[in-house]
């Protein structure tokens, strides 16, 4: 099985780049496990990535999907959306279309999260798909908390002409923008007029983010993770590491385990989540 092929990126990090015979291709960051480029079949990039994104520690990479482990935002003591985005991963095995990456715990991480584990991510790409899963063991003698989202950052043409079909008509949500207050969403769609930061508790499994101007579908099918965040921060506010007016070409759907969260993975347990990602 071929190696895959590491390639330098920006600021000295390097990627993967993953082909799939029928056209689709990906980009993997080790920094993060960070996937930065989904393209279909048809060579059209899928995922929003910032012109400044910057692409080293203590940042995430702005765009593509970022990893939330082992806590979703502020739900919790540590760094908001954890550690695992801002870390160096390995690359484990791998062939043309797919690579899993490996992170272990550092002294530095031990610091604020004192657990072993051993964490695994996979992502494969396919024709029109990309599927991305999360596999950690806790390998210590006592329950890690958990918390994790893909955190999913969709390129639009307009955020104008979208909307997210959230898969349940009326459903309440927790809204980030008002201190976490319970909301209800008339219909199922949602719009974006201004900003709008969402946690759907135990949303449907299928959830599709359509653009009207293009036509194109977006399917997100989500396994093991019970939450879906939807968020589009509305405004140049408050991100260095943003562009002006690049707020209008995203929209964020993030599988999650966030509200629902944080669960006890226990000693020698293996828990694991999956996100298929399906362009048409
Ligand atoms: O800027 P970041 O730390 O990447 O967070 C970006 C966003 O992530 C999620 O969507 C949260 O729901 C938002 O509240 C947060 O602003």
């Amino acid at each position: 099985m071929a190696a895959p092929k590491l390639v330098d990126g920006p600021e000295g990090q390097q990627k993967v780049v993953l082909k799939s015979s029928s056209g689709g291709s990906a980009e993997v960051f080790l920094h993060g496990a960070h996937v930065t480029s989904w393209k279909s079949n048809k060579g059209e990039e899928l995922f929003f990535l910032s012109k400044k994104a910057i692409y080293a520690p203590p940042k995430a990479i702005r765009g593509g999907i970022p990893l939330c482990f082992p806590q979703f935002g502020p739900l919790g003591k540590l760094q908001q959306h954890g550690f695992a985005r801002n870390s160096e991963f390995e690359v484990s095995r791998g062939s043309e279309d797919s690579v899993t990456m490996s992170l272990r715990p550092t002294t530095d991480l031990h610091r604020t999260y004192p657990h072993e584990f051993h964490l695994l991510v996979t992502v494969k790409v396919g024709s029109d798909s990309l599927t991305q899963t999360l596999e950690v063991k806790n390998e210590s003698s006592e329950a890690m908390p958990l918390g994790t989202a893909f955190h999913t950052y969709f390129l639009v043409s307009d955020v104008d002409n979208v909307y997210v079909d959230v898969g349940s008509d009326g459903p309440t949500y927790l809204d980030n923008t008002k201190g976490r207050a319970e909301t209800q969403l008339s219909g199922s769609k949602v719009k974006f007029q201004q900003e709008f930061d969402a946690i759907f508790q135990g949303a449907p499994d299928s959830l599709k983010l359509v653009d009207e101007k293009t036509g194109r579908t977006i399917t997100v099918k989500k396994e093991g993770l019970p939450d879906a965040v939807v968020w589009n921060p509305w405004g140049d506010k408050q991100f260095a590491d943003m562009a002006e007016g690049e707020y209008r070409t995203f929209v964020c759907v993030e599988p999650a385990l966030a509200a629902s969260g944080p669960i006890q993975v226990q000693p020698g347990e293996t828990w694991s989540c999956t996100q298929v990602l399906s362009v048409s």
